[in-house]
């Protein structure tokens, strides 16, 4: 068993019969969602998904879980979701997988964020892996020019036809190269005012557990105190 998979099946041991739960997006969440499905068929595990992708209510869709969006809930019990880096202080990056909007809105309105890691994504401070932004294409080039004179390195995410990247939300990614953020809390604090900007994919102060996975010793869960 690979450490995504390892990390998946561990983190639906913490949903309970009853819950609503956050589904996030990634290679790694993939193996939270089939758990959850096998624990519906083999144990009658009942639960309501939360998608935060298209991808992920594909899905979870074809595995029969029952779905609500998060407009039809009051809120959620758990979220388990992948990420991109996390720091030693448990703030985290996401959005490689262009979902990070869903996630953040789904995170955001949920009681319990669960993280689910192999241990190659732990960092000692964020920034290695590309951050991303997500912005309306309307005015898109021009916060190009501004992140550039800001000297933050952006880059536009394309498909393989060269293609801007659509989100979900018929948005673009820009990918942010800075190899290291020093002042995640005050990077996020100007992208939230950049107009055109939609969300970025600064996850500060939103975990409350991490998952990783490790090679030598397994999982290795840590409970986050907010
Ligand atoms: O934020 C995400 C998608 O937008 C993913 O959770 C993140 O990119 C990690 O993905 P993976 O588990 O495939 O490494």
């Amino acid at each position: 068993m690979n450490l995504k998979q390892l990390v998946g099946i561990e983190s639906a041991k913490y949903i309970k019969d009853g819950m609503t739960v956050g589904l996030g997006t990634g290679s790694t969440a993939y193996f939270m969602v089939e758990e959850i499905g096998r624990r519906m068929k083999e144990e009658g595990l009942n639960i309501v998904g939360v998608t935060t992708s298209h991808a992920t209510e594909e899905q979870a869709r074809a595995l029969g879980i029952p779905l609500k969006s998060i407009d039809e809930v009051d809120h959620v019990d758990i979220t388990i979701d992948g990420a991109d880096e996390i720091s030693a202080d448990y703030q985290g990056t996401k959005g490689g997988g262009a979902a990070l909007l869903f996630e953040k809105i789904v995170a955001t309105y949920s009681n319990e964020n669960i993280w689910i890691v192999d241990e190659s994504k732990m960092v000692e401070k964020l920034g290695a892996f590309p951050l991303p932004v997500e912005v309306i294409p309307y005015g898109s080039d021009q916060l190009l020019r501004l992140f550039t004179k800001k000297e933050l390195n952006p880059k536009i995410r394309t498909t393989a036809d060269g293609n801007p990247l659509l989100t979900d939300s018929k948005n673009y990614i820009i990918d942010l190269y800075l190899k290291e953020i020093n002042d995640p809390k005050e990077l996020a604090t100007w992208l939230d005012h950049q107009v055109g900007v939609v969300e970025h994919g600064l996850f500060l102060d939103i975990t409350t557990r991490v998952i990783i996975g490790t090679s030598e010793s397994g999982v290795k869960t840590i409970e986050v105190s907010r």
